[in-house]
């Protein structure tokens, strides 16, 4: 494709007059070969012009980067956002795109959601994919990309080869690291939906409100003139969201005890699952779902409104709702003891998400409810105290693990979760031995719930050219520690 044609299908004039053929888009010098446009970038750790002159050596045939830069030789396309400029323009390159995409932002929620709606699509006879933290995932396949939010490149090229292989549908999470680097732009996104928010990476973001901003770009740019904003209504900031969508002119569908689309009217646990009451178009409908706690309900009934919004049969979606399956590493069942507790891997690694965690088995225990957690190194640290708070105060027994210490003291960490813990909690570092106690201290009756991790597949510890990633899956472990002679807690 010449790089003129892709121009102007874009909204853009070439700068200069030196054309060249596209053979493809890159945000990484070290990928830059003959064609390729590159795209360069101030970042946190280097500054992307850097590379130019190196990737022009290496065949770039134009550069995206602000009007500052120094490039000579080849075409300049110059905007003072760069990145967004950058995905305007491979978006021509990136040809087809599945006709159906929605996306997901909020705290928590994202690959549930996003997972869940593929589902449903699926059950509704259409080819679909989820793009997220558990990778792309289609019925045949799930490939990790290593963030929640890939890089712009790879959410273009994976949307195009997609559609190639016949997906017509795609829910993505967009993060709000993805969305303040413009990493999922170019095709159309017919809705998009907010969960909730609550602390986390305040690392990164300067305060709630700018987090918040972050993901609101979504309603606010992101989504297509005419597409559909569906709220979780239950949430404190769910007004808000409602109204960056009323601004935007957004269709508004809404969801939950305080929506008016989906309104849920009632949540009843069952031994596996639970039964809800929902209102929809002035009619009650009871749904079975075949997974437990409230935030299950709750996504599910957003990746419902992201199926409604975008076409799928009211009836039908809900009838698909019973068959839904557990989403890897969410109140993941993953053993039951020897003894007879059953073990439970969840995601939760936000003080809202370990509370949500822990009321969702609430109701499913008759004994304590022992919770094994930690907090992950080089991120917001102001979360570890309000994370070991909300488990001492909701669970009956606590013991303050390792997650991914990174660059980090392990024990520094845990001493910051502990600092929340006033009721006390064990202390245990080594992850293994952690889960092993637990699972040993549990009898029947009681429930043990493996908090932080839920899919991941290693233990990161170090930084930077030290990082290394220890092999390590909760659900493997819990399943090895509920067969084997695990040593009772006050041994430790
Ligand atoms: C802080 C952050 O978000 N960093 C991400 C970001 O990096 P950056 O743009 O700041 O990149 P940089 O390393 O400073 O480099 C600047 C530019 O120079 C380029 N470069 C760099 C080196 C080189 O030799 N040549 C070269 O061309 C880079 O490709 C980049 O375009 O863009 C990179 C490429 O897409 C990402 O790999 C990187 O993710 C890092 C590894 C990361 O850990 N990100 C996490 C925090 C993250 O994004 N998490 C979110 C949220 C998860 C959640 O939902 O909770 C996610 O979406 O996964
Ligand atoms: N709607 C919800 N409300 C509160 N907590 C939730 C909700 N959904 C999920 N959680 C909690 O958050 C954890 C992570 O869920 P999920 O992976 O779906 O979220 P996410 O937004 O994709 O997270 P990440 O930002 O890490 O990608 C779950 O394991 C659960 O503990
Ligand atoms: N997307 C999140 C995942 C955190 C998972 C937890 N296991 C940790 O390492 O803190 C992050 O990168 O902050
Ligand atoms: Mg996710």
């Amino acid at each position: 494709m010449k790089l003129s044609a892709l121009a102007t299908m874009s909204g853009f004039t070439l700068p200069g007059d030196r054309d060249g053929n596209v053979t493809g888009f890159a945000i990484d010098h070290r990928k830059v070969a003959p064609g390729t446009v590159f795209g360069a970038f101030p970042g946190a750790r280097v500054n992307g012009e850097d590379f130019i002159p190196a990737a022009i050596e290496a065949g770039a045939v134009a550069i995206v980067a602000r009007a500052e830069a120094m490039v000579a030789g080849v075409a300049h396309f110059a905007d003072a956002e760069p990145r967004r400029a950058f995905a305007r323009l491979a978006q021509g390159f990136y040809q087809p795109v599945p006709e159906t995409l929605v996306a997901v932002t909020g705290t928590n929620g994202k690959t549930s959601t996003v997972e869940l709606t593929r589902q449903l699509w699926r059950m509704a006879g259409l080819r679909a994919a989820s793009i997220g933290t558990l990778g792309v995932t289609t019925s045949d396949e799930s490939v990790s990309t290593g963030l929640t939010s890939p890089d712009i490149v790879t959410f273009l090229s994976n949307m195009t080869g997609l559609a190639r292989e016949g997906v017509t549908h795609v829910a993505f999470e967009a993060s709000s690291h993805g969305l303040s680097q413009f990493r999922s732009e170019g095709p159309r996104v017919a809705a998009a939906a907010f969960t909730n928010l609550s602390r986390d990476h305040l690392d990164y973001h300067a305060t709630m409100e700018d987090y918040f901003a972050a993901k609101m770009r979504l309603f606010d740019e992101v989504v297509a003139n005419d597409g559909t904003a569906v709220v979780w209504a239950d949430d404190a900031w769910s007004g808000k969201a409602v109204a960056h969508a009323e601004a935007r002119g957004l269709k508004l569908f809404t969801v939950g005890e305080r929506g008016t689309d989906l309104k849920l009217v009632s949540r009843a646990p069952t031994l596996l699952g639970q039964t809800l009451v929902v209102e929809h178009a002035g009619q009650q409908v009871k749904i079975e779902v075949p997974l437990i706690g409230a935030y299950q309900a709750a996504n599910a009934l957003v990746a419902a409104g992201l199926v409604l919004a975008t076409g799928g049969d009211a009836k039908q979606t809900f009838d698909a709702m019973k068959r839904l399956q557990t989403v890897r590493g969410r109140l993941e069942r993953a053993a039951v003891s020897s003894r007879g507790a059953p073990i439970y891997v969840d995601y939760a690694h936000t003080p809202d998400a370990l509370e949500a965690a822990i009321a969702a088995l609430r109701p499913h225990v008759s004994g304590r409810l022992i919770v094994v957690f930690g907090a992950g190194g080089d991120r917001d640290q102001g979360k570890r105290p309000q994370m070991g708070r909300v488990a001492c105060r909701n669970a009956d027994t606590v013991i303050v693990t390792d997650d991914n210490p990174r660059g980090e003291d392990p024990a520094a960490i845990r001493a910051m979760v502990l600092a929340g813990c006033v009721e006390g909690a064990m202390e245990i570092g080594d992850r293994r031995d952690a889960i092993g106690a637990a699972i040993a201290e549990a009898g029947g009756g009681d429930i043990v719930l493996v908090a932080g991790k839920g899919h991941e597949q290693g233990q990161v510890v170090g930084s930077g050219a030290h990082a290394r990633v220890l092999p390590f899956d909760d659900v493997t472990v819990a399943r090895e520690m509920s067969g084997a002679q695990a040593i009772p807690l006050g041994d430790h």
